[in-house]
């Protein structure tokens, strides 16, 4: 059950002129899985979802970490949904969007942390590489405890050379050459969604950049446990649905 100010935050919210309603998706939209090409929306999340994508004045969004090509595999988003990739890096907005393009400086980078990632993973049974066009991740979720630990560690140290800012999220390291996050992500998707509010909801650490862009009239969801910048909070992906549920149906209500 929602709680009673976060229902009361969906209906305010269902009322702006031009609503955008960002999702994150795995943690959020998707339960999370041991392989991450194997996550899918849970139905009734994807069915809220492509409804309120149907309506007058509404704009949808998905903001991922994963590289858009991922996203899209995984996600399959209505075709009128704004897609942000690989935590702001990438992005589609339209047949017009140009691809992410990397300068031979960040190429390198890239290579470099991609070498270190694929020596670490090559040592512990479990641990693999996902390759993204702008950054690397170390999947853990398949290793023991103490496996997962040790190629962390040792990936971590590797890459203190490196000019990079890695990043820890849920059972993964991750590496990216391009210097963006999910707050610059979600301000791209106001501006081109002219959305006079937003509603954004996500799970992990990386989605923090986004609860800590929102403004006021904006409503932030945080998934699950853990310390947030998000001033509500839901349970679980399950609880996902109710909420898009309840903003869909306020939404109707509204544009009747
Ligand atoms: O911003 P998100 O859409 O939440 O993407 C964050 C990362 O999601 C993926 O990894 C996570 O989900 C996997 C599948 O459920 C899971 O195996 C992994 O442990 C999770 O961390 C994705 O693979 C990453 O590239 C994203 O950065």
């Amino acid at each position: 059950m929602l709680s009673a100010a976060l229902r009361s935050a969906v209906e305010e919210i269902a009322g702006t002129e031009q609503l955008l309603v960002a999702m994150d998706f795995d943690g959020t939209m998707s339960p999370l899985v041991p392989r991450a090409e194997d996550a899918r929306a849970l139905p009734e999340n994807a069915a809220a979802f492509a409804a309120l994508t149907e309506l007058p004045r509404t704009s949808t969004a998905l903001i991922s970490g994963r590289a858009l090509a991922s996203l899209r595999m995984a996600a399959q988003p209505p075709q009128r949904t704004l897609l942000v990739g690989s935590h702001g890096a990438e992005r589609w907005f339209g047949p017009a969007e140009p691809a992410l393009e990397l300068n031979a400086e960040q190429t390198k980078l890239l290579a470099a942390v991609s070498q270190i990632f694929d020596r670490v993973a090559g040592q512990y049974p479990g641990v693999t590489v996902e390759h993204k066009p702008a950054g690397v991740v170390l999947h853990t979720r398949q290793a023991d405890e103490r496996s997962a630990e040790r190629a962390v560690a040792l990936a971590e140290q590797a890459l203190q050379t490196l000019p990079l800012a890695p990043h820890r999220g849920k059972q993964v390291l991750e590496a990216s050459v391009l210097q963006v996050d999910k707050g610059q992500g979600l301000e791209l998707l106001r501006e081109r969604s002219s959305a006079t509010a937003l509603l954004f909801a996500g799970d992990d650490t990386t989605d923090e950049n986004g609860f800590r862009a929102l403004r006021a009239g904006d409503v932030g969801v945080k998934v699950g446990e853990g310390d947030t910048a998000a001033e509500f909070r839901i349970d679980s992906v399950a609880q996902t649905a109710e909420l898009l549920q309840l903003l869909l149906a306020h939404r109707r209500n509204v544009l009747r």
